[in-house]
């Protein structure tokens, strides 16, 4: 198409490919809100950009240039001069709410994981993965910041977990939570069944982290730690209840069937599996956040992939299991993945 062709087409657009381009904006904008606590701010009445730029020590030229832009992007709302907050900026953006999440942008916009998507994209879509081991490599330090920054956002699908475990007409007491992290779906658990014990795996570092979370949440004294690796550890038998939570998601089909296998043969005869996931329908493109997130797993591991309740049923099947139940884990974009026995 001409420039003079394109001047009058009507279902073409530009911008959303500049738009797109520029997707780093958006990062910028809320990380600079998040440090500057704006979004509390706003909340707490300092609504304009002249109030704004005395509450947060900043130009008002600078806070009226980012407020607009995230109205622009839909945190912010504007009325006259006055900022407010949307919904989800305000349970999840104020510091003051119990809810805030603003923290989980020291994990999601580290400059390692920065680098690993920006520096060279189109050479892990030519690979099919990162060329190297990535964030998969042992003991890989991102996992601490995960752990530290992460449980706002994941710790409501622990909270979802758990509530389902607690629902069971047979309390599982024996319980083991393969690459833990923070800790939070083991703790969660802990602190909704008296009796259990929790048995933890992953990299030494990250365990102390889950252990200190253990014991602010008074379950350390049936909290237990395995560092290693999930795939050479021993972690023993008889497990009433077997946690994966956001972990079969980093390999490929193989090796998560590999897995899976040395889970079934750790179960004790009633022992059930449960996995957390973001779970793309069938057509890998909906729901938007699931299915964007195997592009994740593309540029920060080397096989990772997001599975369908298909690809998940299959590999629940080479592993010896009868297949796998889904359910949806509302608010956040995360699955329930029940493996049947
Ligand atoms: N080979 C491995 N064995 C055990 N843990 C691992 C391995 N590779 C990565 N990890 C851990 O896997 C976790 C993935 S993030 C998931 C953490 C937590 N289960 C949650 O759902 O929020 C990180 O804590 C990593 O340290």
């Amino acid at each position: 198409m001409s420039a003079e062709q394109l001047a009058s087409a009507s279902d073409v657009n530009p911008a959303a490919i500049v738009d797109a381009m520029l997707g780093f904006h958006k990062t910028a904008a809320l990380k600079a809100a998040i440090e500057l606590d704006l979004f509390t701010a706003i909340a707490a009445g300092s609504d304009t950009p002249e109030l704004l730029a005395g509450a947060t020590g900043s130009a008002e030229r600078g806070v009226r240039i980012l407020g607009d832009f995230l109205t622009t992007a839909g945190f912010l709302t504007k009325d006259g001069a006055r900022y407010g907050l949307t919904p989800s900026s305000q349970v999840f953006l104020d510091r003051k709410s119990p809810a805030y999440m603003g923290g989980v942008a020291d994990f999601l916009t580290a400059p390692e994981n920065l680098e690993l998507f920006l520096d060279n994209p189109a050479a892990y879509v030519r690979n099919g993965g990162s060329p190297g081991l990535a964030n998969m490599a042992p003991d890989h330090p991102v996992w601490l910041k995960f752990a530290e920054a992460m449980i706002p956002f994941v710790g409501v699908s622990a909270a979802g977990v758990a509530a389902e475990v607690a629902s069971w007409p047979k309390p599982p007491r024996k319980i083991l939570d393969i690459a833990a992290g923070h800790g939070m779906f083991g703790i969660l658990v802990a602190k909704a069944l008296p009796n259990a014990e929790i048995t933890a795996v992953d990299w030494a570092a990250v365990l102390e982290l889950a252990r200190r979370n253990a014991e602010k949440a008074g379950v350390a004294g049936r909290y237990r730690t395995i560092a290693g690796s999930a795939f050479d550890v021993d972690w023993g038998r008889d497990y009433d209840l077997i946690l994966l939570p956001n972990f079969l998601h980093h390999f490929d089909e193989e090796t998560c069937t590999l897995l899976l296998r040395k889970v079934k043969a750790s179960l004790a005869p009633d022992g059930r599996v449960i996995a957390v996931e973001f779970v793309p329908n069938e057509d890998r493109v909906s729901p938007p956040f699931a299915a964007a997130f195997a592009l994740v797993m593309l540029a920060t591991t080397p096989r990772g992939d997001a599975y369908t309740t298909s690809g998940l049923s299959a590999m629940a099947r080479a592993a010896g299991f009868g297949g796998v139940s889904v359910r949806a884990l509302p608010p956040t974009p995360a699955s329930l993945v029940l493996f049947e026995p």
